[in-house]
């Protein structure tokens, strides 16, 4: 799905701005509109704002200027419970000592709803879940991807227009984040809800995201689909942070290109006449299975010992058997114009606060 469709947006910031201190905001006026029914994660490097972010649309902070609309209600200054947003959380937050049944249950009991129709409710969601038989056990008795459910469940027991998810996969060990990241969006399309996800993780906004929002210093960087981000970064910040790609200098300006698009060819190669060319050596080899990573330093710069490559190459384990290319050997980089994307300079105030 597009950034910017013209689907019903679910959640649209307008010049959202956190300010803890004075000085430069955690989140410095963002715009943002997210569709209706769509999954879409915030992510970016420790400190950028995307848990701010989630927290004032969650109603958990408050909002130092700027609004927030859930469909097209202004939730600005309501409370957490009246928003029509659910939060679920790192680790999944499950009250140990309470039942799957009675976690799920929990919120309608502050809510006043008499016993029956908490139980009622609550099993049926369980069902819904596929939990609906472990629904007496205790969390520790419950694998981490039982237990995800029930933190499903116990988030849309009130139910919620928007799911907000903070790093709900990151206490997972690698192999069931990624059963639990394809079970997330599994839901998701089942339910129909809107999720907005924080992680910092950018394989998991990949695999998971119909619009990727990169956030850094508390502004947007680039909101897209994975494909147009990872294809199309808008700046270098973008490219370096997405990684895969190489940003190199040319007299064009800043371009971006793929490491898997980026070739190799020995020194005294013929390149075709319009291929882009740099001089390079090769610093180090990387096998990694079904590729090759070599790392490259430009041709005449003298590397010490805690440089690393400036560029990277992934070449396929075919292609590297077929032309393996030694630590130390003198190569042509190349790339054709099609495959370079030229970089714009960072968003506004990532560049204020480098100046600062
Ligand atoms: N309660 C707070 N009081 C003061 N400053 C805060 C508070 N919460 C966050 N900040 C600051 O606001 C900025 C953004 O923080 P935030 O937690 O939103 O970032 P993040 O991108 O979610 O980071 P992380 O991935 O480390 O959780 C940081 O500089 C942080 O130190």
């Amino acid at each position: 799905m597009p950034a910017q469709t013209t689907a019903p947006a679910a959640i649209e910031l307008s010049a959202l701005t956190k300010r803890y201190a004075p000085g430069k905001p955690a989140v410095d006026a963002i715009d943002l509109r997210i569709a209706s029914g769509s999954y879409c994660c915030l992510l970016g490097p420790s400190g950028c704002g995307k848990s701010t972010t989630l927290r004032m649309i969650a109603g958990h902070e408050s909002v130092s200027s700027g609004s927030i609309l859930l469909d097209e209600r202004d939730i600005t200054d309501l409370p957490a419970a009246a928003r029509g947003t659910a939060m679920m959380f790192q680790s999944f937050a499950l009250f140990p000592h309470l039942s799957a049944l009675d976690n799920v249950a929990f919120s309608l009991k502050m809510q006043g709803l008499g016993r029956a129709e908490r139980q009622a409710r609550a099993r049926d969601l369980l069902g819904r879940v596929a939990m609906g038989h472990l629904a007496e056990r205790k969390p520790a008795q419950l694998s981490g991807g039982q237990q995800q459910r029930v933190a499903l469940a116990r988030a849309l027991i009130t139910r919620p227009r928007v799911l907000l998810l903070d790093e709900p996969l990151s206490a997972l060990d690698p192999f069931l984040r990624s059963q639990m990241r394809a079970e997330l969006r599994r839901w998701q399309q089942e339910l129909g809800l809107t999720f907005i996800h924080v992680t910092h993780s950018q394989q998991e906004a990949m695999a998971l995201a119909d619009t990727m929002v990169v956030m850094n210093h508390g502004v947007i960087e680039q909101a897209g689909t994975p494909h147009e981000v990872y294809n199309r970064p808008a700046n270098e910040f973008v490219a370096r942070f997405m990684g895969g790609h190489n940003v190199i200098d040319t007299p064009a300006g800043l371009v971006g290109v793929r490491a898997d698009h980026l070739q190799l060819a020995p020194a005294e190669a013929d390149l075709p006449r319009d291929a882009q060319r740099m001089q390079a050596v090769v610093t180090d080899v990387e096998y990694q299975g079904s590729h090759v990573l070599l790392g490259l330093q430009q041709q005449g710069l003298a590397l010490s010992a805690n440089d690393t490559a400036a560029y990277s190459v992934m070449l396929s384990e075919a292609a590297f058997a077929a032309r393996p290319y030694p630590v130390g050997q003198a190569v042509q980089l190349h790339w054709s114009a099609g495959q370079a994307h030229p970089l714009r300079p960072p968003a506004r105030a990532a560049t204020a606060l480098h100046d600062a």
